[in-house]
């Protein structure tokens, strides 16, 4: 089964979780988006449900196939958020960011009683940090708030290239309106110390680590579908 089979499985087996009435929070990224397909379908055949997207690019997705859609404002408390990850570890922290939407993926997951990650076997790690750490920044005062970030890591064992995000030769530029450093620190054995430190720089915005908001991951591979649940 190729990548894209597999995120659609993945997808379809989490569509089990969804019930009508539910607020849901709906993902970013490319299995994100097989969700969102599956999930028109439901829609269309007379399921209600009410959305809200983490992404301006998801946002265009739901609309285009007539999944209603809400904001965080109108609907401040979710039922269920269905989203994708870069890496799951067993404890089922992730890092997220890939797709750059981490900010409102975050503030959506918080607003949620649950979340259920959705990815394909490749994304399940022992310990996170293989993909580069998502970190989102004001433009103000980038180069300091990136010193900051290296000191920060530095006094964690982690060091590694810290590369601002490029899309089409321009700076990547999220939602919010912030900038992304995509940090190369490898293994990241202290996920909490790290998110802390992170946290305590005024310039960094948010980070693409999310501790303790993953109720189940739904992974498939090429023997099927499986759910973990956190090792802790
Ligand atoms: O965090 C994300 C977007 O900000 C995505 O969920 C993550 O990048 C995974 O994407 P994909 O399903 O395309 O592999």
């Amino acid at each position: 089964m190729d990548a894209k089979a597999l995120k659609i499985e993945a997808a379809r087996a989490a569509l089990g979780y969804v019930e009508s009435g539910m607020r849901l929070g709906i993902g970013t990224g490319s299995t994100a988006e097989e969700f969102v397909r599956l999930l028109a379908e439901k829609v269309a055949a007379g399921m209600q449900i009410i959305g809200v997207p983490t992404s301006e690019r998801t946002a265009a997705l739901c609309r285009e196939l007539s999944v209603p859609l809400s904001t965080l404002d109108e609907t401040p408390e979710l039922d269920l958020t269905i989203d994708g990850a870069d890496e799951i570890d067993p404890d089922l922290t992730l890092v997220k960011g890939g797709g750059g939407a981490l900010l409102r993926e975050k503030i959506v997951a918080v607003a949620s009683t649950r979340m259920v990650v959705i990815a394909d076997q490749t994304k399940l790690v022992d310990t996170l940090g293989r993909f580069p750490l998502p970190i989102e920044v004001n433009p103000f005062g980038l180069k300091a708030t990136e010193i900051a970030i290296a000191k920060a890591a530095d006094k964690l064992g982690l060091s590694g290239p810290l590369v601002l995000r490029k899309a089409a030769g321009e700076t990547f530029v999220t939602d919010g309106g912030h900038f992304i450093i995509d940090a190369s620190f490898g293994r990241i054995p202290d996920t909490r110390a790290l998110s802390d430190a992170l946290h305590a720089i005024p310039g960094v915005v948010e980070h693409g680590l999310f501790l303790g908001l993953a109720t189940v991951a739904v992974i498939a591979g090429s023997d099927g579908v499986r759910t973990v649940h956190p090792a802790r």
